[in-house]
């Protein structure tokens, strides 16, 4: 089918073939292949750390109905950070063992070099309380196995290593999973309905998943700094900002949305938009002159260091 094409014809052939779900195998099959999601969640969903992350997931789930804030059970010891939670009519604690003993699926939501206090303590106070719990985890770097050394105390408890982004909060958002040994086919299906209600959810396996994060965890503060930037461009020219900036911004989200709709390569469209010796191509020179290309992957490349280096703190520990 593909002899004689271009490259970009087959990868555009490829994009297709993923968004139709058909003709993939091997690991790009294991990406697309999920139990069913549900409709609701009966169950009560349990926080530890009541930061960005943990609000993000909260706020996309009610949103779309998948529970109530009655359901939601989160922790913090700072009081100060419950306010926000207690408005929206959750069930607030200073003690993250209330939560892990309250709560059915508990996401860990803690900063990673948190994670080893977060847990000792859990184990110390609440060991015996602790039990067939599914703990889900969205700390960057940190491995299944670093997360099964703490969750191997509670007595059938399961861990699923995620990794959301904050655009989940308006429907938007990019998550990948990985399951732990012993977690079900019931588990997977809860959390990915949880995930995928705020948008793309994709199983991957572990050894991808820091450069994963980089992608999509870290992604959407590199493509803020973009918008930012172009916005900056264009206030520079004459603009005004307050127009600069959401036309920035829905320019960056049409151009998202051509890649993924349009089933066409994605140089194939940049090249749709350079006019011959026109104004595009003029910018595309001054940013292949400045190394855009390079730039971005050196910053995937660091924030994948970066996460590396946090999951090997956190085995260290
Ligand atoms: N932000 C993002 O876009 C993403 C974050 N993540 C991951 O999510 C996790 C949380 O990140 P994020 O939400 O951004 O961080 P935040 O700092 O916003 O949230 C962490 C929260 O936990 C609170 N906290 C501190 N100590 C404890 C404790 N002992 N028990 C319970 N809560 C505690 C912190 O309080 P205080 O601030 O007062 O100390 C803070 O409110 C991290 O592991 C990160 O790697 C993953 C993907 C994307
Ligand atoms: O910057 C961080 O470490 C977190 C994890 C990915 C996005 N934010």
């Amino acid at each position: 089918m593909f002899v004689g094409c271009g490259l970009r014809l087959i990868q555009s052939k490829y994009l297709c073939d993923l968004n139709f779900n058909c003709a993939i195998t091997g690991i790009r099959k294991l990406c697309y292949q999920a139990p069913p999601t549900k409709e609701k969640l009966s169950h009560k969903i349990g926080f530890i750390g009541d930061g960005n992350m943990a609000k993000a997931i909260c706020n996309s789930m009610v949103k779309k109905g998948v529970v109530q804030y009655s359901q939601i059970y989160v922790s913090s010891p700072y009081k100060k950070n419950l306010h926000v939670w207690e408005t929206w009519k959750t069930n607030v604690s200073l003690d993250n063992g209330d939560v892990a003993e309250k709560a059915e699926i508990i996401f860990i939501a803690v900063k990673p070099h948190m994670l080893q206090e977060v847990m000792d303590l859990l184990i110390t106070k609440r060991k015996d309380q602790i039990k067939n719990k599914l703990f889900v985890s969205v700390l960057a770097g940190v491995t299944i196995s670093s997360l099964e050394k703490f969750i191997s105390n509670f007595e059938k408890c399961r861990v699923i290593r995620v990794m959301p982004n904050t655009p989940m909060t308006v429907g938007e958002g990019c998550t990948v999973y990985t399951p732990g040994q012993n977690v079900t086919e019931d588990d997977i299906s809860n959390v990915i309905t949880i995930l995928e209600k705020a948008g793309m959810c994709r199983r991957v396996p572990e050894y991808m998943i820091n450069a994963v994060t980089a992608l999509i965890s870290s992604g959407p503060a590199f493509a803020y700094l973009i918008i930012e930037a172009l916005s900056d461009g264009a206030v520079k020219m004459g603009v005004y900002r307050d127009i600069s900036t959401e036309m920035a911004a829905q320019t960056v989200l049409g151009a998202a949305k051509m890649v993924l709709k349009s089933q066409k390569h994605v140089g194939d469209l940049k090249d749709d938009v350079c006019s011959a010796g026109g104004t595009t191509i003029a910018g595309i020179h001054a940013l292949e002159k400045k190394g855009v290309r390079g730039a971005l992957m050196d910053a995937i490349e660091a924030a994948t260091k970066r996460a590396d280096e946090l999951g090997q703190k956190a085995k260290d520990q």
